[in-house]
């Protein structure tokens, strides 16, 4: 099928993603003190990207998201949307009205009093009057958006008679009706139930794969960012602190913010030993541990160790070598169980499938995978 941001432009369009450099924000509050949101930001997403900005509430995703969109002016840097510039060394140069992007919002923002046609229209009636398609064209355009998106026997419906997935196809029709190549997404599925969430997840996924927009999507759930994230950029306190693959993000992070925000870590401070090649000896209260980590790193660091990748067993039938611990605590999660084990002076959180390693005081055996492993860079 035909990507709808080719509907009115020619296909053989070189498109250019988006482009941030040296962006800063500033505002102020209602006593004008001054709110720094943005610092340094630096952003590269390539046409077709699927890019998601992941942080804790309050690190910058949204204002980043609004700078781009045009909602809001930053103090200083350029933003260059599909190759157009929009606002160069602060200053803005294209009006949001006039950026080739689209937004989807939290939970869609539909209209309910319109209907489904009316609603994907709205963007090309809302703009200057004189710059404003033909009734004709917009209807021409409605038309051909929606059969794309395979909405059009919907056309009629009120938005309150649709499902999840199809209210997600109308806010995306709607997004890209005016041939937008960018789509903006501010957390849309967080007010969405956990598991018709999974099933929008992997239908917008599929949408993006098979439309070719570029998607930039702002969440704090980092589970949505691992699973639809080409590239995922972690934001704190208004600064990225990494951007990579989620595979990089989740497996190989390069602060204890990044190693704790994303998935379930213990985090052991040690001190380094030895380097070689991909491989860094530790001493922490452990002892000495041989585990994968980054050139460079030292002399202090961090034993990153998941919680899925300790195994825990009963100290008086274990026929495995590990360390003694005392089980402190034990949760039953579903899927596995969280056992809080005392080892020495550490406190070890165990995801097991076992329930029947035994409740608080119970002497265990544990240890871990050191090949699954790794040394995060100290500070951060
Ligand atoms: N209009 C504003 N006036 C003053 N401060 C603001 C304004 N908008 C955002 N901020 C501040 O800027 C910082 C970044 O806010 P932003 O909304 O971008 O964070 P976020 O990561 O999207 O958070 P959340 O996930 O809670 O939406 C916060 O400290 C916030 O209080």
């Amino acid at each position: 099928m035909q990507a709808p941001d080719l509907l009115h432009r020619n296909p053989g369009t070189v498109q250019a993603g988006v482009r941030v450099s040296g962006l800063h924000m500033v505002f102020r509050d209602a006593k004008h003190a001054e709110v720094t949101a943005l610092q340094e930001v630096d952003l590269e997403v390539p046409a077709g990207q699927f890019c998601v900005l992941l942080g804790p509430s309050g690190c910058g995703k949204t204002t980043l998201l609004r700078c781009i969109a045009g909602l809001e002016s930053p103090t200083a840097g350029t933003i260059l949307v599909d190759g157009q510039t929009a606002v160069l060394d602060g200053r803005v140069v294209l009006e949001t009205q006039n950026r080739p992007v689209g937004m989807v919002f939290q939970s869609y923002a539909l209209w309910p009093h319109m209907n489904v046609a009316q609603n994907v229209a709205y963007p090309l009636t809302t703009g200057p009057r004189g710059a404003r398609p033909a009734k004709a064209e917009v209807q021409r355009r409605v038309a051909e958006v929606l059969e794309k998106t395979r909405i059009a026997h919907l056309a009629e419906r009120r938005i309150g008679q649709l499902s999840g997935g199809q209210q997600q196809r109308v806010a995306l029709a709607r997004a890209l009706v005016a041939g937008n190549s960018v789509v903006l997404f501010d957390e849309p599925l967080s007010n969405i139930d956990a598991k018709i969430r999974e099933n929008l997840r992997a239908e917008l996924k599929a949408m993006q794969e098979e439309w070719g927009f570029t998607a930039i999507y702002v969440t704090h759930d980092q589970v949505e960012a691992l699973d639809l994230a080409d590239q995922i950029v972690v934001l704190d306190h208004g600064r990225i602190v990494q951007t990579g693959t989620p595979q990089d993000i989740y497996f190989r992070p390069m602060s204890r913010h990044v190693a704790d925000f994303v998935g379930t870590s213990n985090l052991i401070a040690g001190t380094v030993l030895s380097q070689a090649a991909d491989r860094v000896g530790l001493q922490t209260a452990l002892g000495r541990v041989d585990v994968p980590g980054p050139p460079g790193i030292g002399p202090t660091a961090l034993l990153m160790t998941r919680a899925n990748d300790w195994w825990l067993q009963p100290q008086d039938t274990s026929a495995r070598d590990g360390w003694k611990g005392v089980v402190k605590a034990r949760h039953l999660l579903g899927a596995y169980t969280e056992y809080l084990v005392e080892v020495g002076e550490l406190t070890v959180r165990i995801w097991d499938r076992y329930h029947e390693w035994g409740g608080p005081g119970a002497g265990v055996v544990t240890g871990f995978d050191a090949d699954a492993a790794w040394v995060v860079p100290d500070g951060g």
